[in-house]
């Protein structure tokens, strides 16, 4: 099949590589001219492991084309994706114009019938607004194309995109038609070969569905950071408790890692913008606010626990952190709990050095030169000379930090661990002092 992506960002480009990778012509559109020529070039600028070669594979086809210039993508495809950003705007609710911008563009272009693919994760009603607005075009410019939009909500986590595309748990299809029904069957009949994993729903359920799973995970999360409040006052084990909870079949294993609060592009914003939607029908959303302020506090706790472990004062010290990234196995920064408490030492007067495997680039785009942050290149050069260590992202070369030499190389004996990546008794007896989440000892 002919397929046109707009938007080559995490979700465009995934979906446009691993659907070129199975056979169909994919051409990725994006505003962003400087993206379309290094993408052209095979040169991937985000860092998702094995999208560059999956890239490069597709590029070399002749199955995976990038291109700025809309028209001729829209006039030749059979299936037209939207998978553009969907930002939180300054009320919480999520910014459709670049949604929006792209329906106008299709409206322009398009000359047959086609079917149009809502992935970008958007609220209640976005795909009528599509339909309208890209219905409008086609009037202004006296045409009556049948065309049809349907939503397919995207679940894949960065870092594991491509494993979590292909093998995906499901595939939602939220549409009342049953030629878009037949159409997505063929577009996705690669991945859904072995058990039927599409889901036809109404499109409404189909966009509700999309903020409801990332709530609902966000909720997991911000439970467990308050269980792991409680546990450190009563003198319970955050880490014990999570495995005698999640032993429940009920309730299983995933996402009750308490730490140092969830961060990235989707959960934030999208825990907001479903709030956004419950206040503008009436409804007020006591829970998903609830699950907000947890992870508010949460970020911020990180920072109290240093300045707690320090005597109250940061000024002049410097602090080492390790994990910039909002999670492992991806370079990007948004919403990362690391910019919270890197953020507040700078406002304490604290210096920082820092180190993070991927995210350098990312941590040198959004902070710039500043005398008060030294990037490093070694998670052993973060660390000489430091008063303190606080680790916000759990890299897995973290894990196995040795913590004799990690002793050795700071001024200061204090780690504080938002991810609870050691045991308490080893890091004492590297004579350590040790803060982590949820542990009462420490
Ligand atoms: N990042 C993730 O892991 C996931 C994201 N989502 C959702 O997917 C959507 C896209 O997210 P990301 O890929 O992370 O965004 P992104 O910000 O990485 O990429 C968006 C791309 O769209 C381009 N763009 C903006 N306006 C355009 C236009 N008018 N025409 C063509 N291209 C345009 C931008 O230049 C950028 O390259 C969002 O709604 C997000 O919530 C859903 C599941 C996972
Ligand atoms: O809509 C989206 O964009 C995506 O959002 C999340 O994916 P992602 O943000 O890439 O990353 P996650 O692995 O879900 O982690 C999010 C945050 O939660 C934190 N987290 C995760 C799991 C956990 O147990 N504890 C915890 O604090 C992570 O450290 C991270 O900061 C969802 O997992 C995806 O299914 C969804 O498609």
């Amino acid at each position: 099949m002919k397929i046109t992506i707009f938007g080559s960002g995490y979700v465009g480009l995934v979906t446009g590589a691993c659907l070129a990778d199975v056979g169909h012509v994919v051409t990725c559109v994006d505003v962003d001219t400087a993206k379309v020529e290094r993408l052209r070039a095979g040169d991937v600028m985000i860092y998702e492991p094995g999208l560059t070669e999956l890239v490069r594979r597709n590029l070399n086809a002749n199955r995976l084309l990038f291109t700025a210039d809309p028209a001729e993508a829209v006039a030749a495809a059979d299936i037209i994706f939207i998978a553009v950003g969907t930002p939180a705007d300054e009320d919480g609710s999520a910014d459709l114009r670049s949604v929006l911008a792209v329906a106008q563009t299709i409206g322009t272009h398009m000359s047959t019938p086609k079917v149009v693919v809502d992935k970008s994760t958007v609220p209640v009603g976005t795909a009528e607004r599509v339909r309208d607005v890209i219905a409008e075009r086609l009037t202004a410019r006296g045409l009556d194309i049948g065309f049809e939009v349907c939503s397919n909500p995207e679940f894949l986590k960065e870092g594991s995109a491509i494993a979590d595309f292909t093998r995906a748990a499901r595939i939602i299809v939220g549409t009342d038609s049953a030629r878009v029904r037949e159409v997505m069957q063929r577009c996705y009949a690669p991945y859904n070969r072995n058990h039927n994993k599409i889901m036809f729903m109404d499109i409404r359920s189909a966009e509700l569905t999309k903020y409801a799973a990332n709530a609902m995970l966000a909720a997991r999360i911000s439970f467990m950071n308050e269980i792991a409040r409680v546990a450190e006052h009563v003198g319970a084990d955050i880490e014990q408790v999570r495995l005698g909870v999640g032993s429940d079949p009920r309730i299983g294993f995933d996402f009750l890692y308490a730490g140092a609060g969830y961060g990235g592009s989707c959960f934030p914003k999208d825990v907001r913008a479903l709030a956004h939607t419950a206040r503008s029908v009436g409804h007020e959303p006591v829970l998903l606010s609830a699950v907000e302020a947890v992870n508010t506090a949460q970020k911020n706790w990180l920072f109290d626990k240093l300045l707690q472990g320090l005597g109250g004062n940061v000024a002049g010290k410097t602090v080492a952190v390790w994990g910039l990234a909002f999670k492992p196995n991806t370079d990007d920064m948004r919403e990362a709990p690391s910019r919270v408490v890197v953020q507040s030492l700078w406002n304490y007067g604290a210096k920082v050095q820092a180190f993070d495997p991927q995210a350098r680039r990312e941590a040198e785009r959004i902070w710039g030169a500043r005398d008060d942050l030294k990037l490093a290149n070694s998670a052993d050069e973060a660390l000489v000379g430091a008063d303190a260590l606080v680790i916000c992202t759990e890299w897995s070369t973290f894990r196995g930090a040795d913590l004799a030499a990690v002793k050795t190389l700071m001024k200061g004996d204090l780690i504080v661990d938002g991810r609870n990546l050691y045991d308490p008794v080893a890091v004492s007896e590297a004579g350590l002092r040790y803060l982590s989440v949820g542990r009462s000892g420490t």
